[in-house]
């Protein structure tokens, strides 16, 4: 079954192309890098997933349900984590976590479940009575993602999602959200410019200048080459 699909999708800010025709699919369960320098379109591409944006030309299909004609549907399978971070610092992890599960029309003991459980997908239970603004930005992080997946999405998207950490919270949140996909069958599209957070094992889909490049699994793609060199040549960007 498909996760996500996207068909012939382009999208224009007046004059400027901003994505060019974009085609791609990822099977459910499976982690999809979506990798792109500054200004190759991945934003856009989220704002257009996320219905923030709506185009007229090509389509978007969420867990099977098709954006255009049945949005609700489709955004109720999606969680999403954007590159700016949207955190209440002066709450609680858990009020954070009861006020977006509201949001989506739970509440009470299912909600309490539901929270629990997402807390524990990214080990950050023991966090959810502290207050954000303390947390460090790693934990943050994986307090949003945790957040974006209360409702139970079959999707999931992230966009930069460790912009501004340090390595070793990069390498946690990239390892947390590789076991998400692996053993709760999640789709995930996660954008980036960083060549080692993707995994050899990774459907990779190459963005430059709102078109794609390459897609195909990550380790059949860089075909022996270092991912940054093979991002390098396609691009003549550095990743
Ligand atoms: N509001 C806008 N008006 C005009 N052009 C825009 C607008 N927003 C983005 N663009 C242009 O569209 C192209 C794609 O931008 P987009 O932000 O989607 O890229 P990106 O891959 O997300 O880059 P970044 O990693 O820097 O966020 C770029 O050339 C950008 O300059």
């Amino acid at each position: 079954m498909t996760g996500l699909r996207v068909d012939h999708l382009s999208y224009a800010y007046g004059a400027k192309q901003a994505l060019n025709d974009v085609t791609f699919s990822v099977e459910q369960g499976s982690f999809c890098a979506l990798l792109g320098p500054n200004g190759a379109g991945k934003s856009t591409l989220f704002a257009l997933l996320t219905r923030l944006f709506t185009s007229a030309q090509g389509t978007i299909e969420i867990a099977g349900h098709d954006m255009g004609r049945t949005p609700r549907k489709a955004l109720r399978e999606m969680g999403v984590v954007f590159q700016q971070p949207t955190l209440d610092l002066d709450l609680t992890a858990q009020r954070n976590m009861t006020y977006f599960a509201a949001l989506h029309g739970l509440s009470g003991k299912d909600a309490q479940h539901r929270i629990d459980a997402a807390l524990d997908r990214l080990d950050m239970r023991e966090r959810a009575g502290e207050i954000v603004r303390n947390l460090n930005g790693g934990h943050r992080r994986r307090l949003e993602i945790a957040r974006s997946l209360v409702h139970t999405p079959k999707v999931l998207l992230l966009d930069e999602p460790t912009v501004g950490l340090d390595a070793a919270a990069r390498r946690s949140i990239t390892d947390h959200v590789h076991a998400l996909s692996e053993t709760e069958g999640l789709t995930v599209l996660w954008a980036t410019h960083l060549a080692d957070e993707i995994r050899d094992t990774d459907q990779l889909l190459i963005l430059h200048q709102g078109a794609l490049l390459q897609q195909g699994l990550t380790g059949e793609l860089r075909a022996g080459e270092p991912l940054a060199d093979h991002f390098l040549a396609m691009t003549g960007a550095t990743a």
